[in-house]
């Protein structure tokens, strides 16, 4: 089977090194596509590894019938319509953290350009001027610089600025007064830092809350004479409101790497002189280049391998060493899911999975994803996986419910996944025996003993002389030789269930059959 990848925007070609190793995957290499020539051709390939250039809409989605992942060599993802992504089952993978450095030595760079008029300087001289007096700048030190966003960059842009002798403060939803007292620095409000602030640099992913948090309203709350550092995304800062605090002489200066709108060659804000600006190289050094184009690239092949990618943005990601606990699983997760999934053929509202013993010290949502999928997968196919499931699901009006308990009731593991119907619950219990494998110990309320492979028959019926029999006679008649057989009863002469692995799978005319002979209530063919 080849796979085929499309890288829409420029990549380090030393950094695509693991798919160009990899087997199977056919790269195509086609930048700076038309919107138009991305939709027509977009259709052929499996994979779309993109930059901040390419804006991989519901549209080019929609048009990508092939599609199965999409890898952005890079940090931001609001190039990518994550939504129309994950309805699709498409998985998208980042690269978060190979071009922190740059992105932070850059911010710098800005800051430090900024402070001291170095761009405006060298113009001067470059026109053939000797000009002293128009370019005296500030001193960082003593300064206060004010980060709003404290994750990967922003903490190491408040590092390096300590090192200029700055005084930091910062804001950020996960940013406790423990973790600012470790980093030496102040935090607050953002309210708080935009008071504080001589300096401000915004280090937040551009997301519908972060949409213009710097507006006319913040530049009112900053002190006089502010300079103003966007190295994270375009449309945090409104730039219209920017314009009028710098033309108003409230914003003394601004260094920005980012637009709301790219390319952004022609616009006010570069005919003002307290402007400086880059175009987007935050993340543009060699090593960068190499080190997000290696991460994304190594998560494609995974993903083609059928491994798992270690920085997935549509699905949560898991650590190496909860993903060794939950991995083995997988399988038995999924086809308890296709074992529930057989047991009606009403509607189901509700799922709710179970975990007990070690399991339920781990996180598991990608267990519970597994089942749900599994579940699904009878009605559509492989339209569901990992990613599109728990939406899916949702779409569908079923509630999906995890529990856990780390009580095993005898089990190291035990994983029980439930299906509420309108009229019927219907459960199936199942673990992995120390060196035996998987087992399904319980459907329903009958206690049973059967591997999850193959073509089962999972029949009730009365606990009378002579159904046991009707059963194996009928089914030697067809011709379905019996693997291995368990039956079960809830009282002597009341109901019970025979669970059956078979050979061949069976048609319907012959679980017609089944179902017509004496004392047989129900039989359901489960094929996993
Ligand atoms: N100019 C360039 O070339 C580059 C730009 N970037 C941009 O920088 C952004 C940040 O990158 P990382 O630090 O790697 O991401 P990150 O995910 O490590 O950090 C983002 C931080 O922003 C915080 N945040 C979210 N909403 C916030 C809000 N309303 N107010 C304050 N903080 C908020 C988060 O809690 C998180 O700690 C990326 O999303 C990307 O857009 C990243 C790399 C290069
Ligand atoms: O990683 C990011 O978010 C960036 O903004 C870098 O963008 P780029 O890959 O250089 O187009």
């Amino acid at each position: 089977m080849t796979y085929h990848i499309l890288i829409a925007d420029p990549l380090s070609e030393e950094g695509i090194y693991p798919l160009r190793q990899a087997d199977g995957l056919e790269i195509t290499i086609a930048t700076d596509l038309s919107k138009e020539d991305l939709l027509e051709r977009i259709k052929g390939f499996d994979a779309l590894l993109v930059r901040s250039q390419t804006q991989v809409t519901r549209e080019v989605i929609e048009a990508a019938s092939n599609l199965k992942i999409i890898g952005r060599a890079g940090v931001g993802v609001d190039n990518i319509d994550l939504d129309a992504a994950t309805e699709h089952g498409i998985i998208v993978v980042n690269a978060p953290d190979g071009n922190t450095n740059s992105a932070a030595e850059h911010t710098i760079a800005m800051l430090t350009a900024l402070a001291r008029k170095i761009p405006q300087a060298f113009n001067s001289l470059k026109n053939g001027e000797w000009d002293r007096k128009s370019f005296i700048g500030v001193e960082l030190k003593n300064k206060t610089l004010g980060v709003i966003g404290l994750g990967r960059i922003g903490a190491e842009v408040a590092a390096r600025a300590k090192g200029q002798r700055m005084n930091v403060i910062a804001y950020d939803p996960f940013l406790t007064e423990e973790k600012a007292q470790k980093m030496g620095i102040g935090f607050g409000t953002v309210g708080d830092v935009l008071k504080a602030a001589d300096f401000i640099t915004i280090h937040t992913p551009l997301l519908k809350e972060t949409r213009h948090l710097i507006n006319e309203e913040a530049f009112a709350k900053m002190k006089d004479g502010v300079q103003i550092i966007n190295c994270a995304r375009g449309g945090i800062i409104d730039e219209d409101a920017l314009y009028g605090a710098i033309v108003s002489g409230k914003v003394a200066g601004a260094a920005l790497d980012v637009f709301e709108m790219e390319p952004f060659v022609d616009h006010p804000l570069l005919t003002l002189p307290e402007v400086i600006a880059t175009p987007h190289l935050g993340a543009s050094t060699v090593e960068a280049q190499e080190s997000v184009a290696v991460d994304v690239s190594q998560d494609v092949v995974n993903f083609f391998k059928g491994e798992a990618v270690r920085n997935p943005v549509n699905l949560p990601s898991v650590s190496k060493e909860v993903m060794a606990k939950i991995a083995p699983f997988f399988d038995l997760a999924e086809k308890l899911g296709i074992f529930l999934s057989r047991m009606t053929d009403e509607a189901i509202e509700e799922v709710n999975i179970k975990y007990a013993g070690e399991l339920a010290n781990y996180d598991v949502r990608a267990l519970t994803r597994n089942t749900v999928k599994g579940i699904l997968k009878r009605n559509l196919g492989n339209h569901v996986n990992d990613v599109n499931a728990k939406f899916l699901a949702e779409r569908f009006d079923i509630k999906v419910n995890e529990h856990k308990t780390t009580t095993g009731k005898g089990f190291l593991h035990l994983i029980t996944a439930e299906i509420v119907t309108a009229k019927f619950t219907h459960r199936v219990a199942g673990t992995l025996l120390n060196g035996l494998g998987a087992r399904i110990v319980k459907v329903d309320d009958y206690v049973v003993d059967v591997v999850p492979e193959g073509h089962l028959l999972f029949i009730k019926h009365k606990d009378q002389p002579g159904a046991i029999g009707r059963v194996g006679t009928l089914l030697a008649q067809k011709d379905i030789n019996i693997a291995t057989m368990q039956v079960g009863r809830s009282t002597v002469g009341g109901d019970a269930i025979m669970m059956l692995t078979i050979d061949n799978r069976v048609e319907q005319t012959e679980i017609e059959d089944l179902t017509e002979l004496e004392d047989i209530y129900e039989v359901k063919a489960i094929d996993l």
